[in-house]
């Protein structure tokens, strides 16, 4: 078979390795709502509790402060939304909260980037991006593998993640999460995970990021 032909037929790799529509945890079953099967995104619903949700936009609130994203760590239009991130295993929360995702996404914890919170308010977005960095940095020798953005609040109009490529996007609702993972071999299937978090038009976001890298780095 030609190797045109034969990409149509041969499906790839995944991380995520979880079968049925439950991922069973030691302590939480969490559901499987939506999926999307190449590049694989999936729909997860009581990724966390609504306590767990009220007490990391608590323990976050306080340390807020203007996003800063990129090399240069400089404020810039990309992300209008304030962010923070807590150190690895910083509290047993987020020591608890890692170890779950860590299950979920099918990676160790040493693989775990500090949780990150962002928290947007009207007109604040975060534009579209992709989560790996690009091959001629620095950060890319270990690069993100793949992505699990929780919500931990209802937001009342807009801050939809949404995916142009895919013209797929994700409702925020609190304790649900989107998953999405770029470790293809095929690169086009990893540009079409570029995605951003759509402008809130009323209320206010909040999400919890975690990020897997490809090497453990802690
Ligand atoms: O806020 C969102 O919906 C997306 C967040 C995001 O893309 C990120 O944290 O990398
Ligand atoms: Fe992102």
């Amino acid at each position: 078979m030609a190797l045109d032909q034969e990409s149509l037929v041969t499906k790839e790799q995944t991380i995520f390795n979880h079968i049925g529509n439950k991922i069973i945890l030691s302590d939480r079953e969490i559901d499987i709502i939506a999926r999307l099967e190449e590049p694989l995104i999936l729909v997860l619903d009581n990724v966390l509790s609504d306590e767990e949700c009220d007490e990391l936009i608590q323990l976050s609130k306080d340390k807020m402060q203007r996003s800063k994203i990129g090399a240069s760590r400089e404020v810039n239009n990309i992300r209008t939304s304030s962010g923070m991130f807590f150190d690895e295993s910083e509290n047993p929360l987020v020591q608890k909260i890692e170890m779950r995702t860590s299950e979920i996404m099918g990676i160790p914890t040493d693989h775990a980037e500090g949780l990150q919170i962002l928290n947007y308010l009207p007109d604040q977005e975060y534009r579209a991006h992709h989560d790996y960095f690009v091959p001629t940095s620095k950060a890319a020798k270990n690069n993100r593998i793949s992505t699990l953005v929780m919500y931990l609040n209802d937001v009342e109009e807009g801050g939809e993640t949404y995916f142009p490529k895919l013209k797929f996007s994700v409702t925020p609702k609190k304790g649900m999460a989107v998953y999405f993972e770029y470790f293809y071999t095929n690169q086009e299937l990893n540009d079409l995970t570029l995605h951003g978090g759509a402008p809130v038009v009323k209320g206010e976001k909040w999400v919890a990021t975690q990020w897997m890298r490809k090497q453990r780095i802690r």
